[in-house]
């Protein structure tokens, strides 16, 4: 918490002092209240002075007054500051979050990072709110009212002295076994908020698989358990209020008690005996206020760790350099014209190796190969064979472990990260579309292009007939994930995106597995034209597929099995040397032979 407050409530110190300081005028003024009205009931009620009872009156409302504006300014700083420390917090969330590698996103998962920028500063900012307005007020108020007993008369203040600790010592005992309670609470709210998401999100899904009994099932014993927390925590704070109670009214009558012998002995008058009731009630209401505080901090302080766990985690893949950066920015609408061997080939593996945190075995082990500029790579395998973590190497969306990946003759961990990823036009294996339009998903990869950029990206991936027959052409709208789009047409929306802005490399991670074979036959046969043009010497393509079809008229292909690269070659070579790829044509050859042949028709033509 503190260190949250010292990374980012430098801006917001005036309203950091100025808000407990108002607060502390209101106390003050809490604190005077009693001792005026003894005044006024020792002056003007028993001197039977009109005068005084008036001018004490008058300074009473005079006294609220100027409490009211002080907690106004107080109020008005709380929110400041709060709103202001949590709109921070979240936007350095944000920007840290998305500079984050898949290695980070793989390790905290989407979930949890969701609920630390909403819930989690929701609670801290509850917390900071609780504390400009309450934790200056409250502590002194118990304090301020236990001095001003003690000044009044020592005697009663011994009463004073005894039954404040004991109430002190009453929350500390319930509070000390509550506080385990709130922290598993929330985590038990954390898996409540994970289950309700994958129920929610995953809605079709459970559906299909007639899941919902299960998923109900799930989430009543997430709750149940959550419940059973909140009544434990329930049992045992629910004898608080008694036995303070108890305490204190105890306290009142022992100091009407002694109050009485001492306002017949003279010592002490009626008003006195007041003010040390005032006193009293005070500091008990205070101390509720302060156990209050410590459940809310408790939480807060659990989710400021969460809070910096996350901005305190480096994202392991970074630019080298700072001159790297600054050289590379200088060509960002060209990104891999400086710096490079125009003559080395697109994309250069040595001995590539990948393994994933904490996973003892190489998702991708050993892969070397080199595809000239404007050449084609198939990639092909089995489900978890490692292709789509071999080609996540290429734009570093995780670095090699081991040996080194190559684009246009430069190691990809002495690119500049953005000019190197900009080079890229990728098209991930899930086809996501994010809520707005056509075209503003179009403009993603090079938001200056033109309509007529975006149309040509259209047509080569297959989506203008679909697009131009939407009644608002590039400005139909598109919801959240792309729901409003068959699967075949998010992938070609999402092809389409990666073409904008003619990418010097492009990666189709099994982006096609949802078109017919003679939509992805077109597809591929257009791709290929375009591999002629391009900033680097013609556009390289990538395609990750299982289908042999797919990948059978590319320059060189790669199988892999087991992470490994067990033949790299051309179709025709690996139909002769590599039983792996030759198992794969023949299962799809049997199953597809017509569909087979249209590809390989395709193949032969371009
Ligand atoms: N984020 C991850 N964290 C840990 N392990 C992973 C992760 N992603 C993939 N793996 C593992 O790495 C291996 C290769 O996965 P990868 O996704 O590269 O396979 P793939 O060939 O693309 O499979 P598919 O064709 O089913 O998409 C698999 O064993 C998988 O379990």
């Amino acid at each position: 918490m503190i260190e949250l407050l010292k990374r980012f409530g430098r801006p917001f110190r005036r309203e950091l002092t100025l808000g407990p300081a108002s607060k502390l005028i209101e106390v003050v003024f809490d604190l005077l209240s009693p001792l005026v009205v003894t005044l006024m009931i020792d002056r003007g009620v028993g001197e039977r002075n009109v005068e005084a009872l008036l001018m004490y009156g008058a300074l009473l409302v005079i006294m609220a007054l100027a409490g009211f504006a002080s907690t106004l300014v107080c109020q008005k700083m709380a929110a400041r500051a709060s709103q202001g420390l949590g709109t921070s917090m979240r936007d350095a969330l944000f920007a840290h979050i998305n500079a984050f590698s898949f290695a980070e996103l793989d390790r905290f998962g989407t979930p949890s990072l969701i609920t630390r920028i909403t819930n989690d500063v929701n609670q801290v900012q509850l917390a900071i709110a609780l504390a400009i307005r309450q934790l200056t007020r409250f502590p002194l108020l118990a304090l301020g009212s236990m001095v001003a007993a003690l000044l009044i008369d020592v005697k009663l203040g011994l009463i004073f002295l005894v039954s404040t600790p004991l109430i002190g010592a009453i929350f500390w005992f319930v509070m000390a076994r509550c506080i385990p309670y709130f922290r598993r609470m929330q985590r038990q709210l954390d898996q409540i908020g994970l289950i309700t998401r994958e129920g929610l999100s995953g809605a079709r899904v459970v559906r299909a698989f007639v899941r919902e009994e299960h998923e109900r099932g799930r989430f009543a014993r997430a709750a149940f358990d959550q419940a059973d927390t909140a009544i434990a925590v329930g049992r045992l704070s629910c004898v608080l209020n008694p036995a303070t109670f108890l305490v204190m009214n105890l306290a009142v009558c022992a100091i009407l008690w002694v109050g009485g012998f001492q306002v017949e002995a003279g010592a002490l008058t009626q008003g006195q005996v007041m003010a040390f009731v005032n006193y009293m009630t005070q500091t008990l209401l205070a101390i509720v206020y302060v156990a209050n505080l410590v459940v809310v901090f408790t939480k807060a302080s659990a989710s400021a760790d969460r809070i910096v766990e996350v901005l305190a985690c480096e994202p392991t893949i970074r630019d080298v350099a700072e001159q790297d950066v600054g050289r590379g920015s200088g060509s960002a609408g060209d990104p891999l014209t400086a710096d490079i061997d125009l003559n080395a080939p697109a994309i250069r593996l040595c001995g590539a190796s990948f393994a994933y945190p904490g996973s003892a075995e190489d998702a991708v082990h050993d892969v070397t190969l080199e595809v000239p500029r404007g050449g084609t790579l198939g990639v092909i395998g089995g489900t978890g064979s490692g292709k789509s973590t071999l080609v996540s190497l290429l734009p570093r969306l995780y670095d090699v472990t081991r040996g080194s990946v190559e684009i246009c003759g430069r190691d990809v961990r002495t690119w500049p990260v953005e000019n190197l990823r900009r080079a890229f036009g990728f098209v991930p294996q899930k086809a996501e579309l994010v809520s707005g339009t056509v075209r503003s998903n179009l403009l993603w990869r090079d938001p200056l292009a033109a309509d007529d950029d975006l149309w040509r990206a259209l047509e080569v991936a297959q989506a203008a007939d679909f697009v131009r027959a939407l009644p608002e052409g590039l400005d139909a709208p598109v919801e959240a994930g792309g729901k409003n789009f068959s699967g075949g047409q998010r992938q070609r929306l999402t092809i389409a995106r990666a073409l904008v802005g003619d990418p010097a490399l492009l990666v189709m991670d099994d982006s096609a597995s949802a078109l017919d074979y003679r939509t992805d036959a077109a597809l591929r046969k257009a791709v290929r034209a375009l591999g002629a043009s391009g900033s680097c010497g013609g556009m390289t393509t990538v395609v990750v597929s299982q289908r042999v079809s797919s990948v059978s008229d590319a320059d060189l292909v790669c199988v892999m099995r087991h992470g490994r690269a067990v033949g790299v070659g051309t179709h025709e070579e690996l139909m002769a040397t590599c039983a792996v790829y030759r198992e794969i044509a023949e299962s799809q050859l049997y199953q597809k032979p017509a569909a087979l042949a249209a590809g390989k028709g395709v193949a032969a033509h371009a």
